[in-house]
């Protein structure tokens, strides 16, 4: 077995390498090369800021706010956002009291740090703490640059490492590199009464999934089509653990995923939790769970508090220090109280952590300091959304317990292959087989690969969904789901008429629309460069992949005609999406549709994953003799698409080129045929 997994962690190491210098170039393509006023203008960075405070964070982290030159102007337009990595550097990377030479205005990065907040006014950059103190000539003026971030890689990487090296390995290992049969409790963990569970209004697919996962000694999948309650089924198997005197790390590949879970399992009462991670990448509703919330409120974390009120009246004595000796004590001074401090805080975290029988974190969270440094020991590690994850990723988590849970959904779109996507708009015998090999490698999740290996054995899938009309599933069900999935009671024939303010028209009373442009000459084209996103007055910079991104401007008039036809009939502008699988459509429908109905939602059918709308209007964009359709062929990501409305969903698009070829769309056309509301453009 060990061979097995020394070959399985060469190949991957390989492939995430390749990953991460692929992601690292392109960044630094785009970022490295451009002028920082050029990159102010593109969003990426902020020119000539000021540092107006300083204080102490989570981690002994310096807390920098940073305001334009002028008091009071506001900030430039940006896209720099919390949790974003940052370089700080001065203009040429000078000192204070020295010239900067004017023609060089490429900063040089002299530390780096993560956003914690942007405002109009403000930006507060985290820096410092564990990777580093501020250098004692930091200049109170400087740029702040969006950096490329591959924390995750590196993450990956170790754990991937730590896997080959382990000597005493669990049997999980055993039952996912070699042909051991994963085992389960022979007796029934929850009574056939149902009295042991804790929400009587799991269905019945839900409890033989939380049975299933509590009986496990290694491994357990839970497969959840889209609206079937995942997270639901998830919190009952943590409780359900937790009862059991089970310690669990939770994880998900998403700072959403997370929280999601935070927020639920934060309503348990008795149920001691905590959420490790940056607080600027943690969602309000989970911040009150946080490790840095708890430490900083917590009786126990009385401790800390005084020494950081120290740390940060002498860092504000600093800017007011006009001698160089004077200012260089102070210096001392604040390293001395931050080594202070970072020990009194290290013991407070280890409480926080020690005394929580369900531990939070992103999977590349699971890799923190403050999990490694706690010598925590996890009974359970249960990942959500596990199919959105790569492989090594899962491992960063999954080396911390015995026993493993994974809940996703493979037909739904698996983890994003940057390298790939690049090559994604190239014909495909274009691609070298060999890299194209390497990427559905990567992109064969941990999930898949246990599903496709034991099969039933160890996977329980939920069937009943509780957000889309019978119709708009029906598909999905019967070509993905093996004709398993059914619309609950609730939900199988609600309709946008049925909500309130609505009235009914023959848009809010069909639950599928299909406004088919076949024949119309609504034709596709390539993007030109002067789309422009009204919303935040940048011109948007081509995304990766882009090169040769699609749009189709018919398509977007009958959008935009659609929704003011819905909004007519009185839905609210906040209960539609609109999506297209291209990026080039998506920012043209926004510079259409942003201006005359800011809460209208648009994204791609990517962004929009694991998301829901009462009504969804899809553009799929393809019109073309040669009835060429590029990434449309990928059943998961039409899956995806048809899967976010709840009363309707409006498809318009070309079946002609569209329905041709893929067995998938072929089976949708068909549906829309024979049960949409069918309409034509000039009807439209
Ligand atoms: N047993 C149930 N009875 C009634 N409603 C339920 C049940 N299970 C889930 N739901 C409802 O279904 C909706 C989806 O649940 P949840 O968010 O847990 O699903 P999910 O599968 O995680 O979602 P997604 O499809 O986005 O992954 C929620 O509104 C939830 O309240």
């Amino acid at each position: 077995m060990d061979g097995t997994i020394a070959e399985f962690t060469k190949t991957h190491l390989e492939l995430i390498e390749n990953e991460r210098n692929f992601e690292i170039e392109q960044s630094q393509a785009l970022i490295s090369g451009l002028l920082p006023t050029h990159l102010q203008r593109l969003g990426f960075a902020l020119v000539g800021l000021r540092v107006t405070n300083t204080r102490t964070g989570l981690g002994g982290k310096t807390m920098m706010t940073l305001e334009a030159a002028v008091m009071g102007d506001p900030l430039p337009p940006t896209s720099l956002r919390s949790g974003d990595i940052v370089g700080l550097c001065a203009p040429g990377g000078h000192k204070p009291g020295k010239q900067a030479d004017k023609k060089d205005q490429r900063p040089t990065a002299q530390l780096s740090g993560v956003v914690t907040l942007v405002s109009e006014s403000k930006i507060v950059v985290a820096v410092g703490g564990d990777d580093g103190e501020i250098p004692e000539d930091w200049h109170e003026r400087c740029t702040v640059k969006k950096l490329a971030n591959d924390t995750t890689y590196k993450r990956i990487i170790h754990a991937l490492k730590d896997l080959t090296a382990i000597k005493e390995r669990p049997a999980l290992h055993t039952v996912l590199f070699s042909n051991i049969d994963p085992r389960f409790e022979a007796e029934t963990v929850i009574a056939d009464d149902d009295t042991g569970f804790f929400d009587s209004s799991l269905n019945e697919s839900q409890k033989a999934a939380v049975r299933l996962a509590v009986s496990a000694h290694d491994i357990a999948l839970i497969h959840g089509p889209p609206g079937t309650g995942k997270t639901h089924t998830i919190v009952e198997v943590i409780r359900q653990l937790a009862a059991r005197n089970q310690r669990i790390l939770v994880c998900g590949p998403s700072n959403v995923s997370v929280d999601n879970l935070v927020e639920r399992l934060g309503r348990i009462r008795g149920l001691p939790i905590v959420r490790l991670g940056h607080p600027a990448r943690i969602l309000p509703a989970a911040v009150a769970h946080s490790l840095d919330s708890q430490t900083k409120y917590s009786d126990a974390g009385e401790l800390v508090r005084d020494v950081r009120k120290e740390l940060d009246d002498t860092l504000a004595k600093i800017p007011k220090c006009k001698r160089s000796a004077e200012r260089r004590a102070l210096y001392d001074q604040v390293r001395e109280l931050r080594k202070e401090y970072r020990v009194r805080e290290a013991k407070v975290v280890d409480h926080t952590i020690g005394g929580s029988r369900v531990v939070l974190a992103t999977l590349s969270g699971a890799a923190s300091r403050d999990l490694a440094k706690n010598k925590s020991k996890f009974d359970v590690v249960v990942i959500d959304e596990a199919t959105q994850a790569m492989e090594g990723e899962c491992w960063i988590a999954a080396l911390q317990a015995p026993k493993l849970i994974l809940a996703g959904d493979h037909q739904q779109l698996p983890p994003t292959i940057k390298s790939m996507d690049a090559r994604e708009t190239k014909p495909k015998e274009d691609r070298e087989k060999e890299q194209q090999q390497s990427c559905e490698l990567l992109e064969t999740t941990l999930f898949e690969r246990v599903r496709t290996k034991f099969g039933d054995t160890v996977c329980c899938m939920l069937t009943t969904q509780y957000r889309m009309h019978a119709d708009i599933m029906r598909v999905s069900s019967e070509r993905l789901y093996d004709g398993r999935l059914v619309a609950d009671v609730s939900v199988a024939a609600h309709l946008l008429s049925d909500l309130e303010h609505v009235t009914a028209t023959d848009d809010t009373e069909s639950p599928l629309v299909f406004i088919d442009t076949a024949g119309s000459e609504m034709r596709e084209s390539a993007e030109s460069s002067d789309i422009s996103d009204t919303s935040t007055g940048n011109r948007q910079v081509k995304q990766l992949g882009d090169t040769d991104s699609k749009l189709n401007k018919g398509e977007a008039e009958l959008t935009l005609l659609h929704v003011d036809r819905l909004i007519a009939a009185g839905v609210l502008a906040a209960d539609i999406a609109v999506i297209s699988p291209y990026n080039s459509q998506v920012r043209l429908l926004k510079s259409m549709i942003r201006d005359k109905y800011p809460e209208v939602e648009i994204g791609s059918v990517d962004g929009f994953q694991g998301r829901e709308k009462e009504a969804v209007i899809l553009s799929m964009v393809r019109s073309n003799g040669a009835k060429e359709i590029g990434f449309l062929s990928d059943f998961r990501r039409i899956n995806v698409a048809i899967t976010r409305a709840r009363r309707h969903l409006c498809v318009i698009a070309d079946s002609e080129t569209v329905s041709v070829r893929d067995p998938f769309l072929k089976a949708l056309f068909k549906h829309l045929e024979q049960s949409a509301d069918l309409r034509y453009p000039d009807q439209v």
